[in-house]
């Protein structure tokens, strides 16, 4: 290009701030339409150059939105030219529907300003770095993320091709694999062949090849990539592996919550998807709490999410069979539970968040806890083993019927659900939730619609009570019944958790 010529145009600057680039260029479609275009700290402005005023409509795409741009050479070889195209995700407003969701943009240009095809690419080199380096800008100047994902990152893509309604790779395919390419991340992708397949993978890998772990599932391939880096020797650096999430299942939590957490409007299914990969792309790395959950057997496990028993942990596991049905799959459960609704009867025990961390004994004078060392992992400083009663310091729930008892650790339940609207990934809280034995069908419906939106515990309804806190112990009577972590089964009997506050990291974009 005719550095000459490079000379911002008035028009095109107006309102955007000034000019850092500015030069025209041919569509990549047709040499005879060109554009003028300017990059300023924060935009990338496009204006058709035409005689006709009508035509001149210009397009400002902030580069927030954007998740890279790349320089390259023609396919024809007789092609002096050179093309930069740049990809960016903004929001738009749905065909059909009200709300606004990220849809992409792409838009490519030729730059044939001289004869000698090198230079021609040197000048395409150099818009598309400098698009990379305001879109850069704009993710450091994020705040409340802790990183970024090192960069060029190697990412190892963990995909379960049974998730949801079994379209995991076709999404991945569709959506994704495109985008990172776009956004410059090489990765590569094991498809899991059995349960358990991603645990003992992770738990034998060799970290030091990777700068993300990244999952395109539902909740329970996460569930089972932190439990197989909390199984690992190595554990306390091992959890320090930046996981990523890719919503492929019918039960997307995690992904649901940290769309939300970015400021974005509901969106679900592929559009949660591609919000996701977009913030995936973006590399920005958060803190992530970690609850760990013990059992009478002995056996520990740490969760993401939640810990549920009663309705809602009865909903999870009977829902399965409605699989077919993605997402809605808790609406379908819900409703046939709502049927036959039941109560739980247990002992339901809590360390709020506002109490100092260390014990009281009766008469007053602290104590310290001595809780059991476990083999891996960090030490349970707030918990007393399963067969002592709980600290005194703890309060004790008088009702002993229950509909659910709902443990969370992040904003959503479900795609659909915000659970605990409160609720940040790195807040050191468990949002405890129960609602007690007494509860109308009608209410309890009333409560999950609520929820929808985040409403619920605002309904003022007298048998929902909602307590923040650090640690926690159920202990069911019932004989039978369902207890589920981050949605999947474990052990029914007495549990016992307690928060592990910024152990994991996680992309939050
Ligand atoms: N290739 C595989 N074949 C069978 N099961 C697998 C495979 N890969 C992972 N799994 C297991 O499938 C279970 C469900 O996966 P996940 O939760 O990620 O998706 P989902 O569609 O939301 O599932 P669900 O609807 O069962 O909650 C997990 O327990 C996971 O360990």
């Amino acid at each position: 290009m005719d550095r000459r010529k490079a000379e911002p145009d008035p028009s095109i600057r107006n309102g955007m701030g000034q000019a850092l680039m500015y030069g025209e260029f041919a569509s990549v479609g047709s040499r005879k339409v060109r554009y003028a275009v300017s990059l300023t700290e924060r935009d990338l402005a496009i204006q058709k150059i035409t005689s006709a005023p009508a035509g001149r409509s210009k397009v400002v795409l902030n580069l927030r939105d954007c998740v890279g741009c790349r320089a390259y050479k023609g396919n024809d070889s007789t092609d002096t030219g050179a093309y930069f195209s740049a990809y960016f995700y903004p929001f738009k407003r749905r065909w059909m529907s009200s709300g606004v969701a990220r849809q992409r943009v792409e838009q490519s240009f030729r730059v044939a300003m001289v004869q000698d095809p090198h230079l021609n690419l040197e000048e395409a080199q150099r818009w598309a770095r400098a698009i990379n380096e305001g879109s850069a800008r704009h993710r450091t100047q994020r705040s409340g993320a802790h990183g970024e994902v090192r960069r060029p990152c190697r990412v190892l893509l963990l995909l379960n091709p049974h998730s949801g309604k079994g379209q995991a790779l076709a999404l991945f395919n569709n959506h994704i694999q495109r985008m990172l390419h776009e956004a410059g991340v090489p990765y590569t992708l094991v498809i899991t062949e059995r349960q358990n397949h991603a645990r003992e993978l992770v738990r034998e890998l060799d970290l030091s090849q990777w700068d993300a772990l990244v999952i395109m599932s539902g909740d329970g391939l996460l569930f089972e990539v932190v439990n197989g880096l909390m199984e690992r020797e190595d554990w306390e650096d091992a959890i320090q592996t930046p996981l990523g999430v890719l919503p492929g299942g019918s039960g997307n939590a995690l992904a649901a919550s940290i769309h939300h957490y970015s400021g974005s409007q509901p969106v679900s299914s592929e559009e949660l998807l591609l919000s996701c990969g977009f913030l995936l792309c973006k590399g920005l790395v958060s803190r992530l709490d970690l609850t760990s959950v013990s059992m009478a057997s002995n056996q520990r496990l740490f969760s993401f999410l939640s810990l549920a028993w009663g309705f809602v942990a009865d909903v999870d596991i009977e829902s399965e069979k409605y699989r077919h049905v993605g997402a809605a799959r808790f609406t379908v459960g819900t409703l046939v539970r709502l049927a036959s609704l039941r109560v739980y009867r247990g002992k339901l025990a809590y360390l709020p968040a506002e109490e100092p961390l260390s014990s009281k004994t009766p008469n007053g004078h602290l104590t310290t806890l001595t809780p059991s060392s476990p083999e891996l992992g960090p030490q349970d400083n707030l918990l007393v083993p399963l067969d002592q009663p709980v600290p005194m310091h703890w309060t004790v729930v008088q009702d002993e019927d229950f509909v659910l008892v709902l443990a969370m650790y992040q904003s959503h339940l479900a795609e659909d659900l915000l659970a605990a609207p409160a609720s940040r990934a790195e807040d050191g809280i468990i949002h405890l939730m129960y609602v007690k034995a007494g509860i109308s069908r009608a209410a309890l419906l009333r409560l999950f619609l609520a929820m929808e939106k985040g409403a619920h515990l605002t309904t003022n309804c007298p048998y929902v009570v909602y307590v923040k806190v650090r640690a926690m112990r159920l202990e069911p009577y019932s004989p039978k019944g369902t207890i589920t972590v981050d949605g999947e089964l474990v052990d029914y009997g007495p549990v016992q958790a307690q928060i592990h506050g910024s152990l994991a990291r996680l992309i939050t974009g």
